[in-house]
């Protein structure tokens, strides 16, 4: 058995990234036909490494566009890599997006089942685990009402609390902690700490180094799609701030 949860090796992600605005469908499909439209390779990851040991707790930080999103969603297996590969060993959750795997339409309730069933968990499970989720999303009065009549730190609040009642082997996080207010991320650190404490790996994306200097112990920074250093994190955290 191996001691990783994640191996992240030589790891690239190209996009086709259009040069010129197209204003319409009609624009386009001439311009594809007579070959106008020109585009541009952008690597989003350049030959990103690394590993993260079964039950760290560990982040990505880095600044707008340096890739944390995009290695996650690789991760994942949302996304499949232009070059390199991922080994992951044991389940995974990846945490919903904020809005991502909701309907707006539906209602707080339905919404728990929805993802349920997405995320591949059975109705009878999901029925164990219903009084709480909404306990501790603590949106017992908001039960029926449609996601759409809630702020967006309701949302991050069900999402979250949806996606850690069960105990996957990896955990992933991203940003969404940024949006509940400080009551609830320190619920929700306090469960990130728990499950971590139980052997769940979790891999946090997070603006505030302060949370990422709380919750985790190791750390890459990305920038530009580079791994610019990884370790634990207080000396990752110092050489990002040194920039
Ligand atoms: N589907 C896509 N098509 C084209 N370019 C993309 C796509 N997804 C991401 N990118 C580009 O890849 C780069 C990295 O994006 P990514 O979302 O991974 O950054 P990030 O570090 O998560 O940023 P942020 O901190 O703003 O969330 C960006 O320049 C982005 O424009």
């Amino acid at each position: 058995m191996s001691e990783n949860a994640v191996e992240v090796i030589n790891v690239s992600m190209r996009f086709n990234l259009e040069r010129e605005r197209v204003n319409s469908l009609k624009e386009y499909i001439i311009k594809l036909l007579r070959k106008k439209i020109d585009y541009e390779e952008f690597f989003a990851l350049k030959d990103v490494s690394f590993k993260i040991v079964k039950g760290d707790s560990f982040a990505i930080v880095g600044n707008n566009g340096s890739g944390k999103s995009t290695i996650l969603k690789i991760i994942s297996g949302i996304f499949k890599p232009t070059a390199g590969q991922v080994i992951l060993n044991g389940s995974i959750a990846p945490l919903i997006e904020l809005g991502a795997g909701f309907d707006m339409e539906l209602t707080a309730k339905e919404n728990v089942f929805l993802n349920g069933a997405v995320l591949g968990y059975s109705k009878k499970f999901m029925h164990q685990k219903y009084k709480d989720i909404i306990e501790f999303a603590e949106l017992y009065d908001f039960e029926d009402v449609p996601l759409k009549n809630f702020s967006s730190g309701m949302v991050a609040r069900l999402g979250f609390s949806i996606a850690t009642v069960v105990r996957p082997d990896v955990l992933i996080v991203d940003e969404i902690l940024s949006v509940g207010d400080q009551g609830f991320q320190e619920k929700c650190e306090k469960r990130l700490n728990e499950m971590t404490s139980n052997g769940t790996t979790l891999i946090l994306v997070s603006h505030s180094i302060e949370q990422v200097k709380k919750i985790c112990k190791n750390a890459i920074w990305l920038e530009n799609g580079k791994l610019m250093a990884s370790g634990p994190v207080p000396e990752v955290c110092e050489a990002y701030a040194r920039g």
